[in-house]
């Protein structure tokens, strides 16, 4: 279980996450809605380990993660994925988009022979692999952005509003690709998107909840 309880998160004065708590349960998709601006992708960074609340606790299969004071290791961030709204940020302009998919791989000294698996999963040729960013289109960058949040091989993938702005059929193939792991890997998915049909569909088949950010616990 991805847990976290509690949760306080200030952007200086701005009081965004009042005491928030949310689990997302192995092999489940659990769905997060709410308005524009009331703090979901504040959340998910912070289950994503990328962000230190100011108060409040998150647990990763039972490890707390405030055990890590300045760093939490590799492994345990590895744990949990986190695929962005937007790619192009998410990404190093210089890289190429196997030098994109395998850049977790290196890190931890794995065998980049799994990017190129990964890549054919999600329909990337040879040929799209060896080019850059900006030379491919939002959905093949996302699609790439996909494949890296998997090499890892987490036990919970948090997906913010990765289909927003791609056409049907490649948020099809996105969600579906998402389903395949989680079903072959038993990974839990925190859904988060403005769709609600999607999260309806999304989250059935997993038997998931709906969580409505803004009926949580109201930011000071
Ligand atoms: N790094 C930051 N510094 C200052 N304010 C921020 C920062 N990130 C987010 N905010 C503010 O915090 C609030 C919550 O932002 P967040 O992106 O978490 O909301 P959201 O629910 O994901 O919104 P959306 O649905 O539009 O993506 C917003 O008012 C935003 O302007």
């Amino acid at each position: 279980m991805l847990r976290a309880e509690g949760v306080v998160v200030s952007y200086g004065r701005q009081r965004v996450l009042g005491g928030v708590g949310i689990e997302v349960s192995p092999g489940q998709v659990t769905g997060l809605a709410g308005p524009s601006g009331c703090g979901k992708s504040t959340l998910a960074r912070v289950l994503a380990m990328l962000l230190k609340p100011a108060a409040g606790r998150l647990t990763v299969d039972g490890v707390d993660v405030r055990r890590w004071r300045h760093r939490v290791p590799r492994e345990l961030r590895g744990q949990v994925a986190l695929i962005f709204q937007q790619p192009r940020l998410a990404v190093d302009p210089r890289f190429t988009l196997l030098d994109v998919i395998a850049e977790p791989l290196r890190a931890a000294h794995w065998s980049i022979e799994h990017a190129r698996e990964l890549a054919e999963e999600m329909g990337l040729t040879s040929e799209l692999l060896s080019r850059r960013p900006h030379e491919v289109s939002d959905g093949q960058l996302q699609r790439a952005c996909v494949a890296r949040s998997l090499t890892l091989r987490p036990r919970y993938v948090i997906c913010d509003e990765m289909t927003t702005m791609l056409d049907a059929s490649t948020q099809a193939h996105l969600v579906a690709r998402l389903e395949a792991y989680r079903l072959e890997s038993g990974a839990g998915v925190l859904a988060i998107t403005h769709d609600d049909e999607l999260l309806i569909r999304w989250t059935g088949p997993s038997g998931g909840s709906i969580r409505h950010l803004s009926e949580m616990a109201p930011a000071a």
